[in-house]
């Protein structure tokens, strides 16, 4: 059983005193900023000119261009997309202080090569397995999203420490951190997200519903029970388990699901699930997609989902279930 750190396991100290540069106010930018902000440490945020730059002045930072934050700080989050981090790289590696921490929420560009920190700072990983969104939220409620940190070089000799005192700052440590490598966050991250999470959840919830609806039954109705419904029965999934999950549904569903489902999702499913995960771990995905980041637009993918159907009613329904009260 991997080691699970949890909140009093581990100290904010070797942050304490400590100025954390948080560069990019994206999507896991904002949320681990106005976190490690709530839990008193000092925090200010590096950005270009644009959206985020002005909406982390709004929120209270002070913000600067990215070398010159990365040039006042000890620890350094650098949370811009993966694909730009390569780009921007001169502007911090020219202005990284020797004894800092640089940290990622990904191991991707670290793993892959696509950037080489100098030997004097550290590099650590604390990667939360969630959304942004959720990070903040689950922060607010009390609570936190599960993180794994990983230290790839300790140049000062707290690289660990400092890492699982961030992880306790954007309060991952409430529900539980595990140390891994690099190289394993990177590669279940980019296999969980393509056969799971991202891609394998949207292609069987449309094909689920695409089959409801080439039945003859009302869009919205398919809607309602191959997409609106996954997401409370995940949750309960998420709670309680599948057992539980099974004990939370009608026996007739339990008998269905347990019954029908291995015979959809079958064992050729899953030989497929591992000729892609192979290809990550060759490094065929990754090549794939530099190759995509420079020659393709990423857009163009987008609207092939962002026209389906299911996206239509989706629309029409979400206007109605969260209509202001
Ligand atoms: N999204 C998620 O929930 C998760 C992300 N991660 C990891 O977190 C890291 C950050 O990803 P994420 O938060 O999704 O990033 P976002 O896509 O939210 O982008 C972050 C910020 O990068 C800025 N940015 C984009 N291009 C440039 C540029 N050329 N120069 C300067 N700034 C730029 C944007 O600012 P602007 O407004 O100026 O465009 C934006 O605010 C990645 O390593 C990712 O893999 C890990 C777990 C989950
Ligand atoms: C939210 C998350 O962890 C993902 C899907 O891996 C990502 O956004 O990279």
């Amino acid at each position: 059983m991997a080691k699970i750190y949890t909140d009093n396991e581990v100290s904010l100290d070797p942050l304490k005193g400590k100025r954390i540069a948080v560069v990019g106010y994206g999507i896991q930018g904002r949320a681990q900023a106005l976190n490690l902000r709530d839990s008193g440490l000092d925090v200010i945020v590096g950005a270009r000119k644009g959206s985020s730059y002005d909406l982390a002045k709004r929120e209270g930072f002070d913000v600067f261009p990215i070398g010159e934050a990365v040039s006042r700080a000890d620890v350094i989050l650098y949370l811009l997309p993966d694909m730009v981090q390569p780009e921007v790289w001169g502007e911090v590696e020219r202005n990284l202080r020797d004894g800092s921490t640089l940290d990622f929420a990904h191991g991707f560009t670290i793993h892959y090569g696509l950037i080489r920190p100098k030997e004097t700072v550290d590099i650590v990983m604390v990667a939360p397995k969630a959304p942004g969104a959720a990070v903040r939220e689950e922060f607010l409620r009390g609570r936190g999203v599960p993180a794994l940190v990983a230290v790839h070089r300790d140049a000062t000799g707290e690289a660990k420490a400092r890492a699982l005192a961030l992880a306790k700052g954007i309060g991952a440590t409430r529900a539980g951190v595990i140390e891994t490598t690099f190289k394993e966050e990177t590669e279940t991250d980019l296999i969980g997200e393509q056969l799971v999470l991202v891609g394998g959840l949207m292609e069987l919830i449309t094909k689920g519903w695409e089959t409801l609806v080439e039945m003859g039954y009302q869009p919205e109705v398919a809607y309602f029970e191959a997409l609106n419904e996954a997401k409370l029965i995940m949750d309960l999934i998420w709670r309680y388990g599948m057992k539980g999950m099974l004990e939370r549904v009608s026996v007739t569903a339990r008998y269905g699901g347990l019954t029908v489902g291995n015979k959809v999702i079958d064992e050729e499913v899953k030989r497929k699930m591992r000729t892609y995960a192979e290809r990550v771990v060759s490094g065929e995905f990754t090549k794939e997609w530099l190759k995509f980041y420079k020659e393709g637009n990423i857009e163009e993918l987008m609207k092939r989902i962002g026209e389906h159907k299911i996206e239509e009613t989706g629309r029409k329904i979400r206007e109605i279930i969260f209509r202001e009260p």
